[in-house]
């Protein structure tokens, strides 16, 4: 391997943007390989510096190990611009050797954006700041069960060439194809886990209603935060793993940044574009499962029926309705939710399809749409003021947008939430609810103990 694969200084290679830096990518197509042993493989070299994702369809896979360029905006401000503007650039100059043009392949940007760009980073987010997104040194990508290997390289040595990343991508394959080089996954040992300051959170929510019921404020979506200990280092692959076999209509995602990996099952995309094709998802409004196929089918019926969460559900519909429009030439949306049911809990599902127009581009419709009344409220701005002051703790990429774009515009982020921290043998786990003005502070409680349930599933914890 040479040396300019396996650089890994993220500063560098940040800097590695501004010069006469090129872009080089070459991809072709490889025979199976396990999404998760990729993930594995070499990860004393690679871990810290790795990503993973599975759509929830299904249908998508992407791995990235090693970074040949990061980007992550300095001014939070504006930070979608800002990623945006030197992807533009980096791909404008590129050098890409990708005859297949399946979406997912080539160069693609993965990473994810902070919830709010004004809060302060705890340290526990310090290294991920308020946007980190990596173009991957090497990428699987498992497209409609077709595996195509991916080699990228940022460098301004122009003694490299597409043929160097051939050879280089032969060697990396045959290297793959050895036995046993992908690390075994431990499984974790759950030591300990604390809620924090319940009690301080309902007193919180009791405030908030008030302030619901009282101003012209009509949704505020608040988070908490559990605490994991473990016996030992926990394992991301080992999260993923689980993530992947519990909640397999979820999007996985995890994205390591040094010593600690932000990861999940969410089953709310944000937005996607394949194409001029548009996907979004307005999920808000949630009940619990039952065993029996009866009563949890009254726990739907009761969903769909119920004022309080179809009003917490509507919000987000029009919300993200004025989002699209100006970047659509046609938009559906159906006019009653449908009901999304993951092993844990059910939601009020309204799946919005719409044809992207010229002005489409997934990073700016990220910021507009970023953050929807299902994560932040109504007005999103008041919203976002009683959340900094009641909510008492960073949310950092908790809530966010997370996902990727590639070379040809097509992407897919989804809002990271059922997700955690992870950080050798500790983690935080993130969960949060819709408060309308009827809200009852205990119901919503036991909601967010439910949206808990996937991260403590995956990492060995008991049910609250
Ligand atoms: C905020 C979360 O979930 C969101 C809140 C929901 C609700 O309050 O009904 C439902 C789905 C999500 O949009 C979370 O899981 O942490
Ligand atoms: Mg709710």
């Amino acid at each position: 391997m040479t040396k300019l694969l396996t650089q890994k200084s993220r500063d560098i290679l940040q800097n590695k943007l501004n010069g006469k830096n090129k872009l080089l990518s070459y991809t072709f197509p490889i025979d199976f390989y396990d999404p998760l042993d990729f993930f594995n493989y070499q990860s004393s070299t690679f871990k810290g510096n790795r990503f993973f994702w599975k759509s929830s369809d299904g249908l998508l896979w992407t791995v990235g190990l090693g970074i040949a360029a990061s980007i992550s905006a300095d001014d939070a401000d504006k930070r979608f611009q800002i990623t945006n503007n030197q992807w533009n650039r980096l791909i404008k100059e590129a050098e890409i050797d990708n005859p297949s043009g399946v979406p997912g392949t080539g160069p693609l940007l993965f990473g994810g954006f902070s919830f709010d760009p004004y809060s302060n980073n705890e340290m526990e987010w310090e290294n991920y700041g308020h946007s980190i997104l990596y173009l991957p040194s090497y990428m699987l990508t498992v497209a409609e069960n077709q595996y195509y290997l991916t080699i990228n390289v940022v460098s301004e040595d122009d003694r490299i060439n597409i043929d160097t990343l051939r050879t280089e991508g032969n060697q990396f394959v045959k290297q793959l194809r050895k036995k046993n080089n992908s690390s075994s996954v431990i499984p974790i040992k759950i030591k300990s886990s604390e809620e924090v300051a319940p009690n301080k959170w309902l007193r919180s929510v009791e405030e908030i209603v008030h302030v619901l019921k009282t101003t012209d404020v009509k949704k505020v979506v608040l988070a908490r935060k559990l605490l994991l200990e473990f016996e030992n280092n926990a394992q991301p692959s080992y999260v993923i793993e689980q993530l992947i076999e519990q909640q397999p209509t979820s999007f996985i995602f995890a994205l390591e940044v040094g010593d600690y990996c932000f990861l999940g099952a969410s089953p709310e995309r944000l937005i996607k574009k394949t194409g001029n094709h548009v996907l979004s998802t307005c999920l808000a409004g949630s009940i619990g499962r039952n065993h029996d196929e009866q009563e949890d089918q009254k726990l739907g019926e009761t969903l769909l029926k119920d004022h309080k969460n179809r009003f917490e559900h509507e919000l987000v519909v029009s919300m993200v309705e004025d989002a699209l429009k100006p970047y659509c030439a046609e938009i559906n949306i159906p006019n009653e939710p449908i009901l999304m049911k993951t092993p844990d809990i059910q939601h009020l599902y309204t799946p919005v399809t719409g044809k992207a127009n010229n002005d489409f581009s997934i990073l700016n419709v990220v910021e507009k749409l970023h953050p929807t009344p299902a994560l932040g409220g109504v007005p999103t701005n008041a919203a976002l003021e009683i959340i900094r002051e009641k909510e008492n703790m960073d949310r950092g990429f908790y809530a966010g947008p997370i996902g990727w774009t590639d070379y040809q515009g097509n992407g897919e982020f989804a809002v990271g939430i059922r997700s955690g921290l992870l950080n050798g043998k500790k983690a935080f786990l993130y969960a949060g609810c819709g408060l309308v003005s009827d809200s009852v502070a205990e119901d919503e409680l036991k909601e967010t103990r439910i949206k808990f349930q996937p991260m403590l599933k995956a990492t060995g914890g008991e049910s609250l």
